[in-house]
């Protein structure tokens, strides 16, 4: 029989049968493979949907509000302080009272490369409760943060409306002492969230250390003063209100507000608490892309030619410092700025000159994963085993070993997959 040499069936099966533990253990290995991988995934998902789903059951936590539409789903408290969480943790527990989902979070642990965009489409309302030290910096904290701020304001790959959406709000620390740097950090980060799209809901808070000079006597007056404001909109903007102003205040006083780059709190007048925090009806300068009125376009050329105006005076002191003698390199505009390039590093990409970073993607990862299994076990079995040659391959003594090996190799690199690969959680 001329088939009997090639499709002797009896063979292999009995081979298949004797080394069935084997067969068992690859196919165990590989079901426990991924039952980690969908439990490890399931857990990570379910971390990032935690506010999510809190915020469809807020308000009251009763799920029957969940049909009513929920116009703040939370507030997130961001503070960069050195001496401690104070004024973040009242903060949070005033916004408790109003039955909001709240979450007091270190800028420290914070990354905005991949996590402020979130804030577009999440219905927080973000509260940044920052200090400023030596020099108008940072506290250690909130460097960061601050530094990927101002890159990515003024950087032309992520535009004007890059965080249209989010809703935010600045209360800086400071003192007042410090005159030429007084709540720079406040006012900074302030202007580059704006620069960005953000909507501003309150005016920013200055609180001074300096119970003289302090407009209400101490900072904690100030944070007092400035708390009860942005409780007074965040309620407001609770029910849906986007505009607080009855529309009968005079025009140009809400505007002047709305419009404003940088917008301190003291500088509204009393009675116009309402149009100081108007912008959070949320025209700013992002709807520049959408409909302006044509009398607000003086206003808002004015606000862009200041931040230009100040950028390039803070260039030209620094260049002054740093070196007289230009550097043609230094002057050309790079695709990947130092931040991007820290950030894209730290997140795995390999970056090729000033312009691109490649990276392999987790998928391709996985496959190649599940490749190599197949192809082993195609070695190991062969896909059209002959008589003998399956049965001798899979009685070599070396066999198990290498099996437990490329299961054990298989595990390491899914784990590492997980817990070492950022872009995989
Ligand atoms: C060494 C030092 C430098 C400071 N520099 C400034 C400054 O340049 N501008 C400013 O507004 N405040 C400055 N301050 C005041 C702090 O911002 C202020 O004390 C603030 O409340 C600190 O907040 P924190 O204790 O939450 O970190 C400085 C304070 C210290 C101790």
């Amino acid at each position: 029989d001329p088939f009997s040499d090639t499709w002797d069936f009896s063979s292999p099966v009995i081979s298949l049968w004797i080394n069935r533990f084997y067969i068992y253990l690859g196919l165990y290995s590989n079901l426990m493979n991924f039952v980690q991988l969908f439990i490890l995934k399931g857990k990570k998902s379910q971390e990032k949907s935690v506010p999510k789903a809190t915020g469809d059951l807020m308000t009251n936590g009763c799920i029957s509000l969940q049909n009513k539409e929920v116009f703040v789903s939370g507030v997130k408290i961001f503070y960069g302080s050195q001496t401690g969480t104070g004024f973040a943790t009242s903060l949070a527990e005033a916004v408790t009272s109003l039955d909001l989902p709240v979450a007091v979070i270190n800028l420290k642990e914070y990354d905005p490369d991949d996590q402020l965009v979130e804030e577009v489409t999440s219905k927080n309302v973000c509260a940044f409760v920052v200090a400023t030290y030596t020099d108008g910096q940072p506290t250690e904290s909130a460097v960061w943060f601050c530094k990927w701020l101002e890159e990515a304001s003024s950087d032309f790959r992520f535009g004007k409306t890059y965080l249209k959406g989010m809703r935010y709000a600045v209360f800086g620390l400071g003192n007042s002492v410090y005159a030429s740097h007084f709540n720079k950090v406040g006012k900074n980060v302030d202007k580059w969230l704006w620069m960005l799209g953000a909507h501003r809901v309150v005016a920013r808070g200055e609180g001074d250390c300096d119970v003289v000079k302090s407009k209400h006597g101490s900072i904690e007056a100030d944070f007092r003063v400035w708390k009860t404001k942005f409780l007074a909109r965040l309620q407001a903007l609770q029910k849906g209100e986007k505009k607080p102003c009855d529309g009968n205040c005079k025009r140009g006083q809400c505007e002047s507000s709305v419009h404003a780059c940088t917008q301190v709190e003291g500088e509204e007048e009393e009675p116009s608490e309402s149009t100081s925090e108007e912008e959070s009806g949320t025209e700013d300068h992002q709807n520049l892309n959408s409909v302006v009125d044509v009398e607000d376009l003086g206003k808002i050329m004015n606000c862009v030619k200041k931040e230009k105006r100040e950028k390039e005076e803070q260039e030209e002191k620094s260049s002054l410092v740093r070196n007289t003698v230009k550097n043609e390199d230094s002057e050309r505009r790079t695709m990947i700025t130092p931040a991007l390039r820290e950030a894209l590093t730290k997140q795995g990409y390999q970056l090729i000159g000033s312009h691109s970073g490649v990276k392999l993607c987790r998928w391709t990862k996985v496959f190649i994963l599940f490749k190599c299994c197949f192809c082993f076990m195609q070695l190991l079995y062969g896909s059209r085993p002959g008589p003998k040659a399956g049965a001798k391959l899979l009685s070599h003594p070396a066999i198990p070993w290498m099996l437990v090996l490329y299961h054990v190799c298989g595990l390491t690199l899914l784990w590492q997959l997980c817990h070492q690969e950022p872009g995989f959680r």
